[in-house]
């Protein structure tokens, strides 16, 4: 597993799946989603972007230097980058993260990779449409006994834009607006159940 992003090296044409997360702590689930988006995508890498809090969430998580180690730990070979990039560029909302690596690396393709509760909330997020003119979405299906995040607002704003999961590989190639939907197998863990 490479240290950050600071060794990887970002060719044009390179497909980077971004996957930014809490993870406090990271679990199998997670690995489940960047392993499904990395194979189905035919992504070249993920960068596992560990967040240094949730805007949405009340509650601090757990020390950003504690989750770092622990997504290393977790994280499944070579092609997974493990960053604290927004905590290092003070970025406080995902946005200003894609402005910078958008403008930063203009030739590589970047895809957001997030579960279907994200989804859901994505319409509460700072700039959401701004973000999926920017950048396509993988959206990995989770069990949840809320709405289906399938007709959430966001996705909604995108329903002209969704690919079918069999064309999941051409999702980072065409670009935003554009999203597709990975509907199996679905993973039960979630880092609220490790914290009791
Ligand atoms: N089991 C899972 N299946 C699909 N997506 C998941 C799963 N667990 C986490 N994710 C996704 O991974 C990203 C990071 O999740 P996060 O670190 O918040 O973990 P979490 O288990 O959802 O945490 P919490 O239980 O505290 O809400 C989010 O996009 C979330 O939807
Ligand atoms: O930018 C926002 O407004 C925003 C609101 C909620 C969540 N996010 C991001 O969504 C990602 C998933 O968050 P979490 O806590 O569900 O793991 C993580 O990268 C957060 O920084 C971003």
């Amino acid at each position: 597993m490479m240290a950050g992003l600071k060794s990887d090296t970002l060719t044009p044409g390179l497909r980077v799946g971004l996957y930014g997360g809490s993870f406090n702590p990271p679990h199998e689930g997670h690995r489940h989603v960047a392993q499904t988006a990395l194979k189905r995508l035919q992504l070249d890498r993920v960068w596992w972007l560990v967040s240094p809090g949730n805007p949405l969430k009340d509650d601090a998580p757990a020390p950003l230097d504690a989750r770092m180690d622990a997504v290393r730990r977790l994280a499944p070979g070579p092609r997974h980058v493990i960053s604290s990039i927004e905590a290092q560029l003070g970025a406080g909302y995902t946005i200003d993260l894609l402005r910078h690596l958008q403008a930063r690396h203009p030739g590589v393709r970047f895809v957001w990779i997030m579960g279907a509760d994200g989804l859901g909330e994505l319409h509460r997020w700072k700039d959401w449409r701004e973000i999926i003119a920017r950048i396509p979405l993988a959206v990995i299906a989770r069990a949840s006994a809320g709405p289906d995040p399938r007709f959430s607002r966001a996705a909604k704003a995108l329903r002209q834009h969704r690919l079918p999961e069999s064309q999941a590989r051409a999702l980072a190639d065409r670009g935003a607006p554009g999203w597709t939907y990975l509907t199996e197998p679905l993973h039960p863990h979630a880092s609220r159940l490790m914290r009791g």
